[in-house]
């Protein structure tokens, strides 16, 4: 097995291995180069500067009846403005707690959060609330949640924008009327939620959620309830809203068709991002035609932790420990080949908990030997 740079466009993965063998230095480092590397490093604009939605080593913990539950184990994830990307991932792995969280609905145990330069972790209750009303729309999976059932379409675009204020009614009623129409809901502006279908009224909660122009708009499961052709108008309607307005969409979901319509689909896996699908339209040098090829990466967070996938490591016998060895142009990852690595191997791999880490606890992580260790391939 072997591990290339990315090459900038963007395939999957699943298991979490962490090497054990660094590759040696030539020389000792000098004190006199680490410090010209501190000083480099000072220099360097901050991790996610530059993107709308910057989360880094995001930790949300629960407790309930002193049981602790990391729903989030760290997770790094940028998105740039103007992305209309999706979250994808097993349940319980994260998905909603992440959501909740750039929703401005909770509040991270650890790490850092922003969006549009909001600082998620240090925002006081009325900057929280401005936060919710101006910075971010959402559209959740119950329809329930999204719409008032006593009023009409036009009505509930309406509400944000009365809630917010400054604005006189007949231009809200302007306003309102015009993400309706841009959504193709225009038959819909005077009917109330019961009179509309599953799918209208998703596209009206998506009219709901832009009534005050966010930077982002959240969507958890918007799909979910539907049948494929519904999802499909639904999803169609994001992709509008992404691409008239600008507005950076971020869409968690099942639903294969969604995933496979970004440019851009994260697996978040065990509370932490561990691989990206990226799609891109290519075309071929000779016949001209346009086809879209879409490659998975793994991650490798900022602590230099890369999730192999399972089915990777448990066909080569991966259980514990790998080699690595450093090559001009990428990295060879080995079996270990010591006497107890190779026993461990010829176990399967498996340890009793299916996700290949040889822990038992469940979380894909190879714990205890983070920082590196010895095992280079001579
Ligand atoms: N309020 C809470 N109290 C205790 N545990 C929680 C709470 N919310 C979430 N969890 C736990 O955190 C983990 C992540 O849950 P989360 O809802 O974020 O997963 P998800 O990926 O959205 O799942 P699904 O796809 O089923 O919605 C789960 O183990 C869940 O049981």
């Amino acid at each position: 097995m072997s591990t290339w740079p990315d090459d900038g466009a963007g395939e999957g993965l699943g298991a979490e291995a962490e090497a054990v063998a660094r590759p040696r230095p030539a020389t000792p480092t000098s004190l006199a180069e680490l410090e010209r590397r501190a000083a480099a490093r000072r220099g360097q604009p901050a991790y996610g500067h530059d993107a709308l939605i910057a989360c880094d080593r995001l930790v949300r913990v629960f407790s309930t009846d002193g049981v602790e539950v990391q729903a989030l184990q760290g997770l790094d994830l940028l998105v740039a403005e103007g992305e209309l990307m999706a979250l994808v991932g097993a349940s319980g792995s994260g998905k909603s707690t992440l959501m909740n969280i750039l929703a401005g609905l909770d509040i991270p145990t650890a790490g850092a959060a922003t969006v549009a330069g909001r600082d998620l972790l240090t925002m006081d209750a009325g900057a929280r609330l401005g936060y919710r009303r101006d910075v971010v729309g959402f559209v959740w999976q119950q329809t329930a949640r999204n719409l008032l059932p006593y009023l009409t379409a036009l009505q509930n675009v309406m509400l944000p924008m009365q809630l917010r204020g400054g604005r006189r009614r007949a231009a809200r009623t302007k306003a309102a009327g015009e993400l309706l129409s841009m959504l193709s809901l225009d038959h819909c502006r005077d009917r109330r939620p019961h009179q509309l279908s599953g799918g209208e009224q998703q596209r009206t909660a998506i009219a709901v959620a832009l009534a005050n122009t966010p930077s982002v708009l959240l969507a958890d499961e918007p799909t979910g309830e539907l049948d494929s052709h519904t999802a499909e108008q639904v999803f169609t309607a994001f992709r509008t809203a992404n691409e008239e307005l600008g507005t950076t969409i971020v869409i968690v979901t099942h639903d294969q068709t969604v995933a496979n319509e970004v440019r851009r689909t994260v697996a978040i896996r065990d509370g932490r991002t561990s691989s990206e699908v990226l799609r891109r339209t290519e075309r071929d040098a000779t016949t001209g035609q346009e086809s879209l090829v879409a490659r998975e990466y793994a991650m490798l967070d900022r602590a230099g932790r890369l999730q192999l996938p399972t089915e990777y490591t448990s066909s080569l016998g991966m259980a514990h420990r790998v080699l690595l060895e450093l090559e001009t142009d990428h990295i060879g990852v080995w079996p270990d080949d010591t006497a107890d690595g190779a026993a461990q191997g010829r176990g399967g791999g498996e340890d009793g908990d299916g996700d290949g880490d040889g822990d038992g606890d469940g979380d894909g992580s190879a714990n205890g030997d983070e920082a590196g260790g010895t095992g280079k391939r001579d």
